[in-house]
């Protein structure tokens, strides 16, 4: 019997998420074989000047050939495409996972193409940067962050086990919950955010023809912090915001109509109103870091660590 939790591992997809797990999976010697597939040709050869693994091919077929554990790395609307390719190959009693932003979409862009006696896994790790591609990965990405794993009806508990005890291995917590509350819950805490921040650099940029080049000159920390998340991968996020639509347009509704209060209190010098707000929002802070949850800190560790 081999210590290793897998035999072999496949990775579709080897940019930041991909080849952050990849590191992992060798820092921690999950697996015996690390399989890599990838689309572009010029990312896959990068994936192997950095050893990112043992095996690399350009037929995301070939690559899942015999793995047990098969992980999706790829842009959310590239899921299905991944999924019809990979299907006939798919090894029996594999576990199939991804990574993506979104889960039920991709649930429905996946699943049909997943044979009987293959276990399908949605998951999620929430935890990331701004950056993209194989060298911006690093191996203490997960650790202390959470994983969502969101496994359709009537999932083999065992496999599901399986799978939370690898992210587990890479310093995840692991939760469990359905796709579509997932979608919710993601669509405030993450999707909004990144949606937000690009529209106020956008604004910012359109504005900075008027302005000249003030926008730059005095950005403060505070908007530095939303050009961060606005230098987020472009087809990351449109894709991300065309496949959580229903989740992200509620929760821009209800952001509109919380704006407007703002924008009202603000007009009509209501102090009051604009202090319970700002105390309120203060008070939530303090709870995340009460809770232990504030990563802020490591987190501008690795950014410095990992900036480009
Ligand atoms: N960037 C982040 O902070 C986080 C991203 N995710 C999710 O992880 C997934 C991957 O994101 P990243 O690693 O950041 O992206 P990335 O842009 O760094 O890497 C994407 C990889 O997918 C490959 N790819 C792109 N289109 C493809 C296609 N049609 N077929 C096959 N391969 C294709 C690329 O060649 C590259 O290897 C996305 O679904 C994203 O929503 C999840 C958590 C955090
Ligand atoms: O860079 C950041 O602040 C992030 O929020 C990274 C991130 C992006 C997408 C995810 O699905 C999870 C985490």
């Amino acid at each position: 019997m081999s210590d290793f939790q897998f035999d072999k591992i496949a990775l579709i997809g080897i940019g930041l998420i991909g080849s952050s797990i990849a590191r992992a999976i060798k820092l921690h010697g999950l697996a015996r074989e690390i399989s890599i597939s990838t689309r572009s040709p010029l990312t896959l050869a990068r994936a192997e000047e950095l050893e990112l693994g043992t095996f690399y091919t350009e037929s995301a077929a070939e690559c899942v050939k015999d793995a047990d554990l098969v992980i999706v790395s790829v842009p959310v609307g590239a899921s299905g495409a991944v999924a019809e390719q990979i299907a006939p190959a798919l090894k029996q009693g594999a576990i199939l996972t991804d990574v993506g932003s979104t889960k039920a979409s991709v649930i429905s862009q996946m699943q049909p193409f997943v044979p009987e006696g293959v276990h399908f896994i949605p998951g999620h790790p929430v935890a990331g940067t701004e950056h993209s591609g194989p060298d911006a990965g690093f191996a203490d990405l997960f650790e202390g962050r959470w994983c969502i794993l969101t496994p359709v009806e009537d999932t083999d508990a065992e496999a599901v086990r399986k799978l939370r005890s690898f992210w587990e291995s890479l310093g995840s917590r692991v939760d469990e919950m359905d796709a579509e509350h997932h979608d919710k819950v993601l669509a405030i805490v993450s999707h909004l955010p990144h949606i937000i921040a690009y529209n106020i650099v956008g604004t910012a940029e359109d504005l900075e023809t008027v302005t000249e080049s003030e926008v730059i000159k005095y950005s403060a920390s505070g908007f530095r912090d939303f050009t961060r998340l606005a230098a987020s991968d472009p087809v990351m996020w449109r894709d991300v915001c065309l496949h959580n639509k229903d989740a992200i347009l509620e929760m821009l509704a209800r952001f509109s109509e919380d704006l407007a209060y703002l924008q009202r209190a603000i007009r009509w010098g209501e102090g009051d109103k604009l202090f319970d707000l700002f105390t309120r929002t203060r008070a939530v802070r303090r709870s995340i870091i009460e809770a232990g949850q504030d990563i802020a800190e490591a987190d501008f560790g690795r950014h410095i660590r990992h900036e480009k």
